[in-house]
């Protein structure tokens, strides 16, 4: 190579390089049926996003690949612009400070708000032990916010199994938030919720994206609008249009294969 040449960065350095999530050509086959199919997103640090597509578009299998449950046969899965998520198991990918959210709440039914709340900041998949060590005062700061953050300070000593649906939600993505993720993902976080909480859950994200960011996965498109993000519509496990919401319901690919059906 003659002296004074520019060598060329790999692609995806310079893309990845102020990414809090890289995928680039990801594919995942499931006996020869392509779960993901050579999908490619940037996730930008600080940005909310929400996923939407068909059933069987790839959405779960998406989440399980940025969490380590599964792993690609092809692709780039990089997490802060350089952290290579596929050589890392789900607890170390947690570690890091990726958090999800499961479609169906996982509270402790029997225990108060505040004393979930307490579990989920004493340590990632605490133990009821933890529970006789006594608080910090700053832990006892972190969970007062994290009440304010959800709406639940005037439930913080109901028992958990008490609460309404939106509210046990509320809860759980204040037991994730308590542990201060950098990423963020909700799988559905409205399914089953009142028009008011589906409402409020939208408000509530927004000030959680406010220092980190966050990916939704929804098909409530009322709610969508209220995100008020950008949106990648997926199918057939690749992207199909991204842009703002507007943008993705006037393309005619996606009102063929999601919206208009
Ligand atoms: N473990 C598996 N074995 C075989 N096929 C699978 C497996 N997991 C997912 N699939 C298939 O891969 C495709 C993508 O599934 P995935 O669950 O990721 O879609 P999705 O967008 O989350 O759908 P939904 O909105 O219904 O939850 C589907 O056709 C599904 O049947």
């Amino acid at each position: 190579m003659p002296e004074n040449a520019v060598q060329q960065a790999p692609r995806h350095d310079v893309l990845a390089a102020d990414s809090i999530l890289y995928l680039d050509g990801v594919t995942v086959s499931f006996d020869g049926f392509k779960a993901l199919n050579s999908l490619s997103f940037i996730v930008r640090p600080g940005e909310m996003r929400t996923i939407i597509g068909p059933n069987g578009a790839g959405k779960t299998t998406m989440m399980d690949v940025i969490t380590g449950k599964t792993r690609p046969d092809e692709g780039t899965v990089l997490y802060d612009g350089n952290v290579d998520l596929t050589k890392h198991d789900e607890a170390a990918i947690a570690n890091m400070g990726i958090g999800r959210k499961f479609q169906k709440p996982t509270v402790f039914e029997n225990l108060t708000v505040f004393e979930n709340l307490e579990l989920a900041l004493k340590g990632p998949r605490g133990t009821f032990a933890v529970l006789l060590a006594r608080l910090m005062g700053e832990q006892r700061d972190r969970i007062d916010a994290v009440l304010g953050t959800i709406r639940l300070t005037d439930r913080a000593h109901t028992s958990a199994g008490a609460l309404s649906h939106g509210q046990k939600q509320w809860l759980e993505i204040g037991m994730l938030f308590a542990q201060d993720p950098r990423f963020l993902m909700l799988d559905e976080p409205v399914a089953g919720m009142t028009d008011a909480e589906t409402e409020q859950t939208a408000e509530l994200l927004r000030e959680i994206a406010r220092d980190r960011s966050v990916l939704v996965v929804e098909h409530d498109m009322e709610f969508v609008r209220n995100l008020d993000c950008k949106v990648t519509v997926l199918h057939e496990g690749s992207v199909l249009a991204e842009g703002s919401l507007a943008k993705v319901q006037a393309d005619e690919r996606v009102i063929e294969v999601y919206l208009g059906r």
